[in-house]
């Protein structure tokens, strides 16, 4: 027989190092992790007999633990689908799992946490040698006659050698450390497998040294039980298994449905974070499904939208064939259907926690508000629930997001009658723009937003419970009759012929100039002409490369301010024009835009504040 010693892939050998040298705080994950293992392997095979019942054959699937006293070893034994030779080395040794990196970036130096990231990660069997000095993995794949052996002591390399097992599957044999032998204790391995693993639908036996086997767990699926009997912790461990992730879940939703044109069971989680590829639309995402208590696969997208990827559960149907596949479930009216119904079902749970645990809401919209929002844009029919679930910051709430449209709608003073928001590159560029000047003195909150997706959200959201939703970034006579002084007119009169002249010396440049209310500080700001594109929307188009129509903005002018009353006073058409560039660069720089000429808009500048310094003595040139 030919064995063959290979070396771990550097990442892993960092991996085996830490697990060995400092996560000895949770030792007893190990076996939950193996366990783990055992019963997707025993899952997988269950989904491959659907096809070929051959390969099940007659055997009940389940997992046993087998601890042997004198050789000082622990086995955990599984019947499920076994290994091939490439799989084993794929994966138990050079291939680095793109799990790995990630979990070594994220460890914090702190145990506790770091031992909870394992298995987050996909670095479960690993865990092995936290308790073991060498591991020995004898393996058989389903349909194949040979078997192999994978052995290492975890220190940077492992062998391999073709091996004979009698049955399919998979043993792991663990040679416990000096000091770990209290791993072989059968009290221990009950309580640490009722702990973890109670829920897993599949037998899990303690298998003694007179081989006699006890069941450990009660190996029916969580799922299926009725709630009553079902407490927090339990739901919390679950959670936990289904998800890798060790931090328990925000809130939850079991739910059966018989007798009617449907027969599902689901079981939806809230995380309490956002796990790392949250952003990617297209990165697996959805429940697991289920049918008829036989796992068919993870991440079943057609099950929820894009805009509930954060969702982690599943759904357990009798509606569906065991030979569903993935192209099958696109345009499957049941699946349509159980889709429906879940989307309302986690609208029903983020409502109930919006209401009932406020400050968890706050936690959830912090994680996966963005991801919400995309709802509003996405789902029509369900655009009114989503609003009212989405917080946002604003004028008289500048700090968090926390203003629900509901709120602001219920404390709009008299004479208001829209909801007014302001879009911006960034919550200090909206919080800062001069925009908001004349609706702050009147007492009018305004909306204040920087998320990317909310140039999409004010596009497709275009009212709440009656009320408009306007930008005052935006010429607009509504807003200007809401704000205007009783200085107008006078005004008018006196600006009629700067207004003229600025048109001409900014030509090309803006669509118009004219008199603004809404500046009570600033001289000036810029805004969209009342039919044009937001600003910002067309600035986000034109660095997606689209070929934007390319609209002139309004200059408005605060007539109260020194600088366009100087404006106003220059006679002089250089000097005019020197001012009135200044006017529109500043203006384009409030609002975090860049100027096509920096430069020279330098010059103008310092020409001015030199003039302004001692204007007798310097001749400007
Ligand atoms: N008992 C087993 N039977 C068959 N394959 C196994 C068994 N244990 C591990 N494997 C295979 O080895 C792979 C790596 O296992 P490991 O525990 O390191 O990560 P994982 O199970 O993919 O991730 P996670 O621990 O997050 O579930 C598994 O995905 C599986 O393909």
């Amino acid at each position: 027989m030919t064995t063959e010693t290979r070396e771990f892939q550097a990442e892993t050998r960092q991996l085996l190092q830490l697990m060995i040298h400092s996560l000895y705080s949770n030792k007893e994950i190990f076996l939950r992790e193996l366990v783990s293992n055992a019963s997707d392997a025993c899952d997988k095979l269950r989904f491959l007999a659907i096809a070929d019942p051959a390969l099940l054959g007659g055997d009940e699937l389940a997992v046993e633990l087998v601890p042997d006293e004198a050789a000082g070893t622990l086995t955990i034994r599984d019947n499920g689908i076994g290994m091939t030779r490439e799989e084993v080395i794929e994966n138990l040794g050079t291939i680095a799992r793109s799990g790995t990196r990630k979990f070594l970036e994220s460890l914090s130096g702190d145990q506790k946490k770091d031992s909870q990231l394992i298995g987050q990660f996909g670095v479960g069997f690993y865990s092995s040698f936290i308790v073991a000095d060498k591991v020995t993995v004898l393996t058989r794949r389903a349909g194949a006659g040979e078997a192999v052996r994978w052995e290492s002591n975890g220190e940077g390399e492992f062998t391999l050698e073709p091996s004979f097992k009698q049955d399919r599957g998979t043993e792991v044999i663990l040679h416990l450390r000096e000091e770990e032998r209290d791993f072989l204790q059968p009290w221990r391995l009950q309580a640490i497998v009722r702990k973890y693993s109670d829920h897993i639908g599949l037998p899990i036996r303690l298998r003694n040294e007179k081989g006699e086997a006890e069941a450990l767990n009660q190996a029916r699926a969580f799922w299926t039980r009725p709630k009553s009997e079902l407490k927090d912790e339990d739901y919390q461990h679950f959670y936990e298994h289904l998800s890798h992730d060790h931090q328990p879940a925000l809130a939850w939703a079991h739910n059966r449905v018989e007798g009617g044109s449907l027969e599902y069971t689901s079981l939806l989680y809230i995380p309490s974070h956002a796990p790392f590829d949250l952003w990617d639309r297209e990165q697996g995402r959805g429940v697991q499904l289920y049918v008829k208590r036989v796992f068919i696969m993870d991440k079943a997208a057609e099950l929820l939208p894009p805009w509930l990827r954060f969702v982690r559960g599943l759904v357990d149907t009798a509606d569906l064939p065991l030979n569903v596949s993935r192209e099958l479930l696109q345009g499957n009216r049941t699946v349509d259907k159980i889709r429906a119904a879940l989307v309302k079902r986690a609208l029903d749970m983020l409502e109930d926690l919006a209401e009932k645990r406020p400050e968890d809401y706050a936690k959830f919209w912090q994680a996966f508000g963005v991801v919400l929002k995309e709802g509003l844009v996405d789902d029509h029919a369900n655009q009114e629930r989503i609003a009212r679930l989405c917080r946002f910051h604003s004028t008289l709430e500048a700090s968090e997001q926390k203003v629900s449209l509901a709120d602001y709608v219920a404390r709009m003073p008299e004479g208001q009658d829209k909801i007014y928001y302001l879009s911006a590159e960034s919550l200090a560029a909206a919080r800062g723009s001069p925009h908001l000047e004349g609706f702050r003195k009147r007492g009018f909150e305004v909306l204040l937003l920087s998320d990317r997706i909310d140039e999409w959200v004010v596009a497709h959201l275009t009212q709440f419970q009656e009320r408009k939703l306007e930008s005052v970034a935006r010429a607009s006579k509504d807003i200007e009759s809401k704000i205007e002084t009783a200085d107008k007119a006078r005004h008018e009169n006196e600006y009629a012929g700067t207004l003229k002249r600025l048109g001409e010396a900014l030509q090309g440049r803006i669509e118009a100039a004219r008199l603004s209310v809404r500046l009570t500080e600033s001289p000036v700001c810029l805004v969209a002409g009342e039919q044009a594109l937001s600003r910002r929307l067309e600035e986000i188009l034109r660095k997606a490369g689209e070929a934007v129509p390319g609209s002139l903005p309004v200059l408005e002018l605060n007539p109260e301010h020194a600088l366009v009353q100087r404006l106003r006073d220059t006679a002089d058409d250089a000097a005019f024009a020197d001012l009135a560039e200044l006017l529109l660069g500043q203006a384009v720089l409030a609002e975090g835009g860049q100027l096509p000429d920096p430069a020279g808009f330098v010059q103008r500048l310092n020409r001015l504040l030199l003039e302004g310094a001692a204007p007798s003595r310097i001749v400007l040139g």
